[in-house]
């Protein structure tokens, strides 16, 4: 079997026994029932994943940047030239981007993985070089990846996640960063969830009028071309990875590896923005459980990411209009999923503390 293979088949969906256990506990914490709202919910959700309850502590944290060129670059969907991805690269390993400064500020690791970036990258400590191709080619004009490249992204991916989880990450968290890509991710969501063009695609790095329009024409050229009717539910993994490849980015293919990994593994993943949701229905059209070990860290203000997180049945834990990409959201969620979590562990019920019970 490839590694893919062994993936999908190590994935299980969360654990009911678990999951109740967890839900009954919730209950006889020293707090009203229901009164930390989701938190509960996340709470449930990790130990459903984990099949323990309470479930670990995730933590500690690692976030792995997937970086990727794409060839619709070339039809004018962003205002930003394509090396700025390989001088984001190497400020994320200088230290100086803004997931930096948050990954510092909760604690997580950062690796950056060269997944497609249009250029060799000089070697530096925490740069992954597993290169399947130097970019996309463009998806409004055929399959944007082949079908080797598909697998070989999401098996970087794979590794990835079986790597860091190896040097004792508890809890990974996607990270992205790719010039053009949210017009890969907003094909993606019409092609996984049937949604309209016009519907999943958004101002990305922050697009005029103009260019918007632009986007969602090459959005539904890609979807016509590349024969992506409305996907039909329950998807054969074969049909998964041919719309994969259709519209995707190579860091979306590696996204979605880590996700599966992290799901075989038991990990939990904190998902980022629009790149991590568009990401995640290639993971759950490929393995459904896998959407059991997913957290939505955040909801970003790229419209199709709503529409991605709502297929997916995730509720995101932050929005605050962020739309930088990079795992931002996804790190600032961590210390609330690892606060839900430590509720499990720490708090005492009714019975330990000798709190009376709400009267019947
Ligand atoms: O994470 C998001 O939701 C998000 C929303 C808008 C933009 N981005 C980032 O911006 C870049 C892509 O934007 P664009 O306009 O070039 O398609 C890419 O590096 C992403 O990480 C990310
Ligand atoms: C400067 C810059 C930083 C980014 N980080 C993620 N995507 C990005 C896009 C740009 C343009």
């Amino acid at each position: 079997m490839t590694s893919l293979e062994q993936t999908l088949a190590a994935i299980r969906p969360a654990d009911p026994q678990a999951v109740a256990d967890a839900r009954a506990h919730q209950d006889r914490l020293t707090k009203p029932r229901g009164a930390l709202g989701v938190l509960e919910e996340v709470a449930v959700r990790l130990a459903g994943a984990a099949a323990a309850s309470p479930p670990p502590i995730p933590a500690p944290a690692a976030l792995a940047i997937f970086a990727a060129d794409h060839g619709v670059h070339a039809q004018g969907v962003t205002p930003w030239p394509q090396e700025v991805t390989q001088q984001m690269v190497a400020n994320f390993l200088a230290g100086g981007a803004v997931a930096n400064a948050f990954a510092a500020q909760v604690g997580a690791s950062v690796t950056v993985v060269d997944v497609g970036v249009a250029a060799d990258l000089p070697p530096a400590r925490g740069l992954v070089v597993d290169k399947v191709a130097y970019g996309t080619a463009d998806l409004s004009r055929g399959p944007a990846m082949t079908g080797r490249q598909v697998v070989a992204a999401l098996e970087a991916g794979i590794a990835v996640a079986g790597r860091l989880v190896g040097q004792g990450a508890r809890c990974l968290v996607t990270g992205d960063m790719g010039i053009a890509n949210t017009t890969a991710s907003a094909a993606l969501i019409c092609a996984f969830t049937g949604h309209d063009a016009a519907e999943a695609t958004g101002r990305g790095t922050g697009v005029d009028d103009e260019t918007l329009a632009r986007k969602v024409e090459i959005v539904r050229r890609a979807l016509r071309v590349n024969g992506l009717a409305d996907p039909a539910p329950g998807m054969t993994v074969a049909e998964a990875l041919r719309r994969l490849a259709a519209v995707g980015g190579l860091e979306h293919a590696a996204i979605a590896g880590f996700i599966l990994g992290a799901a075989s593994l038991r990990v939990p993943v904190i998902l980022d923005g629009v790149i991590a949701g568009s990401a995640a229905l290639a993971a759950a059209a490929l393995a459904p459980d896998a959407v059991d070990h997913c957290v939505a860290g955040h909801r970003s203000a790229e419209p199709g990411h709503a529409l991605a997180l709502a297929h997916l049945g995730l509720r995101p834990l932050v929005e605050l209009e962020l739309r930088l990409g990079e795992g931002t959201g996804g790190l600032l969620a961590h210390p609330l999923v690892c606060a839900a979590v430590r509720v499990m562990h720490e708090v005492a019920t009714f019975d330990s503390a000798g709190v009376s019970e709400k009267e019947a």
